[in-house]
């Protein structure tokens, strides 16, 4: 029996073309398994985010961690978009920056050295496309390195005798992670009325944590390729940081892809698919996607708070309301979404609408 998040996916194997990156720096033009058939022109490009945190249709909130107001503007974005950007939220700059330049170390690597590291056909960890890759009729312009727990035994393969400059580096950043995560868990628990006492995981060890480094080439054919296929996150909760270069998009129904442009010092906070199930759709899940450039390289490290893979996910429902989902442990929810992506959601819907998700009803 799985305990643990690898062990989930492991009953869910990938075949290896869907696991082993294009040789991106030998492409001049975009080639025809990468060139996508709709084009990205269904982004709303003037709209971005406010920087006083606001609550209109047209922006993604960014929310001071310190503001006594906190916990109500976290709630109001959860319903509304899903996703927010957080200030003053207590993670070393240092240690942010840090990371990302290990994350540039390690993709600016010929592909002979990083596929040294590339992950197994039912494996979890190290270096290879998005698991989403097999649901999609084109490849992805993205290289992804994927952790979970100690990274050791996948950077050991890159670098034999120097491995523990990056293994510190992500164990200490997903300890701050996990810190950050707990803590906006709870304030999340707390406008949902979910019982601390019955959720003790919450800040034990016992939880499911990964990183994931993403790198998104210059792209000869932006136009016409896809970063990251549009996708929501699995996980309770998702804290993004990314490089000075913009490229992710926000679904906004009603709206079309919403930019999320970089702002220095901030991280961006999405809410997972177990939170849309554990609010019973009261929180949207956004549907993100990443766009590429033909400039500059882009990176980002995202973490997945995943509470652990034996535990009841169950809607929260408030009085006189019906539950939206059946419950269902966290490793049930992950071999569903295995097999289905986005219809995962409505497979365990008790409604008969489909995409509940992006309706956030
Ligand atoms: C915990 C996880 C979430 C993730 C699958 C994973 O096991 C580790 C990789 C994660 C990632 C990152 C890129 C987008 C995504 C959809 C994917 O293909 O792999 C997410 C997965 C997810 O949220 O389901
Ligand atoms: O690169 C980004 O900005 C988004 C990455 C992402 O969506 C993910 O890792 O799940
Ligand atoms: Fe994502």
């Amino acid at each position: 029996m799985a305990t643990t998040l690898s062990e989930a996916y492991r009953d869910h194997p990938l075949h290896l073309h869907h696991i082993i990156p294009l040789d991106f720096s030998s492409f001049r033009t975009l080639p025809d398994s990468h060139a996508w058939p709709q084009s990205n022109d269904d982004c709303n490009d003037h709209l971005t985010s406010n920087i006083n945190g606001c609550f209109d249709e047209s922006c993604i909130p960014i929310i001071d961690l310190n503001d006594p107001n906190a916990m109500e503007q976290i709630g109001l974005a959860c319903e509304k978009w899903g996703a927010f950007q957080l200030r003053n939220h207590g993670i070393p700059l240092n240690l942010i920056e840090e990371v990302e330049e290990e994350a540039k170390r390690f993709f600016s690597l010929p592909s002979k050295e990083k596929v040294k590291a590339l992950r197994s056909s039912g494996g979890a960890t190290g270096y290879g496309r998005a698991r989403i890759s097999p649901f999609f009729p084109k490849y992805m312009w993205h290289e992804g390195f994927t952790i979970m727990g100690s990274p050791s035994n996948d950077a050991k393969k890159i670098w034999p005798n120097d491995y523990k400059r990056f293994c510190d580096k992500m164990e200490n950043y997903e300890n701050q992670m996990k810190m950050l995560s707990e803590k906006v868990t709870k304030m999340i628990f707390n406008i949902l009325g979910i019982s601390q006492q019955e959720n003790k995981w919450v800040g034990s060890n016992n939880h499911c944590g990964a990183i994931q480094l993403n790198f998104y080439p210059s792209c000869p054919d932006p136009n016409k390729a896809m970063g990251l296929a549009p996708h929501t996150d699995t996980s309770l909760l998702t804290i993004l940081h990314q490089s000075q270069t913009s490229g992710l998009q926000i679904f906004k129904e009603g709206v079309g892809y919403v930019p999320v442009h970089p702002h220095p010092n901030t991280l961006i906070v999405h809410t997972g698919d177990i939170l849309h199930i554990l609010s019973n759709s009261r929180f949207r899940c956004a549907l993100h996607r990443v766009v590429v450039n033909n400039v500059k390289n882009r990176y980002s490290v995202a973490y997945f708070y995943v509470p652990p893979i034996d535990y009841l996910v169950q809607p929260f429902v408030p009085t006189n309301s019906l539950p939206r989902f059946r419950s269902l442990s966290v490793k049930e929810y992950i071999g569903i979404k295995a097999k289905n992506l986005g219809g995962a959601l409505s497979l365990i819907s008790t409604f008969l609408d489909d995409d509940l998700c992006q309706q956030g009803k």
